[in-house]
């Protein structure tokens, strides 16, 4: 069995904010764990995310090119700089050739005769699978997605058929499934109807469906005590007995023994607007992630809500189209922040006077507000956030949702009376005082899961000890 210092974890991030945070995270609980880790990674990601490590001199990064791919921008690597969710495909797709350079670094330690005790990959790098199995390296598989989430979707995508004759609106029977709400087939986010989707992501999904269920185990962002009735239903997905590890919230991990003063270079201005800011639970933070897009005419409504709601907030804007409707400005001046740059969403949550996030509810941001005991008003946009966000409302009662129209090619999604309404019932209302009421007991539970002794911990340590007994 190698010694805790010799042991080293391969962690290969999907090039995705959402994807990649959590992982950076992950590597430093690993190295808090006398774990090195070294991150594999093309240049511009490698760029950004030097920051973030620098702290720690047991992770380190070791690059691969991004390949030059017909009808990608140039010099794109993360879906961060995608111009739309067109390119989604096309950047999928172009990240199945790095897995010769991969194989390259892997082959290369495994030769030196000192292999890693595990590679913990994306599952959109569904082909480093059979990388790993050929090197006879463990492959952890990582989603970035929670436990109930990828067990709908896994069931529904297993169970297609039978949906297909299921009316819209009477409740889901998902075989070997509690829900901890009531799910109809309109509930469903679009992505998971898989068979409706392009012929070709469709085939993206399968292969890297059928790479996933053969891995060796799942490292999963989230916390036994969120989640656990829902592991047995996730496992079964899994074919060769694998187990899914809990080990969140990961966005913890992260804020241990971080330097202050890196964190800030982010997000200075915000940090020093929030810190004028001497009321408690008086602002209302608004993000929507970092993949989807939001029209302008749909954030001008944002902006007239804010305005009305008279709460002060704190806003991060991504569209580089977008700016105050004419009048605004001087009316929100003093009261509201807009942030076009990257800001750090986790330490703006634990601020105390944040009491409100208006959310897309991505899986990160979801684990985030409620790390920090933060009510969330919902408003799901893509991918299964829509799950997400009922799981938050429905199932935990740790936020409300906004009204949304029911035309999903609408510019317009929700209007600016009901963002009001709801910025306003989250922040002043009787469901928005039990949301955090009930946030703030999940927030002490999440905090105690990753401390010593917590079950998240307790996970990472069994997790390393059978990785290493495998060697
Ligand atoms: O200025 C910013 C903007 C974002 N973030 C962080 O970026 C991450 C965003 O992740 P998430 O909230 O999950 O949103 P997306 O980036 O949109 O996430 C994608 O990936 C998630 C994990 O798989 C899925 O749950 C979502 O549906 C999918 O859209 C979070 O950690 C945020 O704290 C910042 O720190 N600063």
């Amino acid at each position: 069995m190698p010694s805790a210092l010799s042991s080293y974890v391969v962690i290969f991030p999907f090039m995705a904010q959402g994807h990649t945070l959590p992982l950076l995270d992950l590597s430093k609980a690993l190295s808090q764990q006398q774990i090195k880790v070294t991150i594999i990674t093309t240049p511009s990601n490698a760029k950004s995310m030097a920051k973030t490590i620098s702290n720690h001199p047991t992770i380190s990064l070791v690059e691969i090119p991004f390949p030059t791919v017909d009808g990608l921008p140039k010099d794109c690597e993360n879906t961060s700089q995608l111009p739309s969710m067109e390119f989604h495909l096309p950047f999928l797709l172009a990240t199945k050739q790095l897995r010769k350079p991969f194989e390259q670094v892997l082959q290369t330690m495994v030769e030196s005769k000192t292999p890693p005790i595990c590679v913990i990959s994306d599952f959109f790098l569904g082909w480093t699978l059979a990388s790993c199995q050929a090197l006879g390296v463990p492959r952890l598989v990582f989603h970035g997605m929670g436990i109930l989430s990828m067990s709908i979707t896994k069931s529904t995508w297993s169970h297609a058929q039978q949906l297909e004759s299921t009316s819209m609106i009477d409740p889901l029977d998902l075989p070997g499934m509690k829900l901890p709400f009531t799910l109809t087939k309109s509930d469903l986010p679009g992505s998971i109807n898989l068979p409706n989707h392009d012929e070709m992501f469709y085939q993206f999904i399968q292969e890297v469906g059928e790479a996933d269920a053969k891995s060796w185990g799942v490292v999963v962002n989230s916390f036994e005590e969120l989640e656990k009735s829902h592991i047995p239903a996730f496992e079964s997905f899994y074919i060769n007995g694998a187990k899914a590890w809990c080990l969140g919230p990961l966005c913890l991990y992260g804020k241990m023994g971080s330097n202050k003063s890196t964190n800030q270079n982010h997000s200075c201005t915000s940090t020093q607007w929030l810190a004028d800011q001497v009321k408690p639970d008086s602002v209302i933070y608004v993000s929507f992630g970092t993949q989807a897009d939001v029209s302008d005419s749909q954030l001008d409504e944002v902006a007239f809500a804010l305005e009305e709601s008279g709460f002060p907030f704190l806003w991060v804007v991504r569209s580089k189209t977008w700016s105050l409707p004419a009048g605004l400005e001087e009316k929100v001046k003093g009261r509201g922040l807009i942030a076009r740059e990257w800001v750090d969403q986790s330490q703006i949550l634990s601020h105390r006077a944040i009491g409100g996030f208006l959310s897309h509810c991505g899986w990160n941001s979801v684990l985030e507000s409620v790390s920090a005991g933060v009510p969330v008003l919902a408003w799901p946009m893509i991918a299964e956030q829509s799950l997400n966000a009922k799981f938050l409302v429905d199932g935990l009662g740790a936020g409300i949702s906004v009204k949304r129209v029911q035309n999903p090619d609408a510019k317009i999604l929700v209007s600016r009376q009901d963002i009001c309404e709801g910025v306003e019932e989250l922040m002043g209302g009787s469901r928005g005082r039990s949301a955090r009421e009930r946030v703030q007991a999940l927030g002490r539970v999440a905090r105690r899961a990753v401390q010593k002794g917590g079950s998240s911990h307790d996970t990472l340590n069994k997790l390393i000890d059978k990785l290493r007994v495998s060697m």
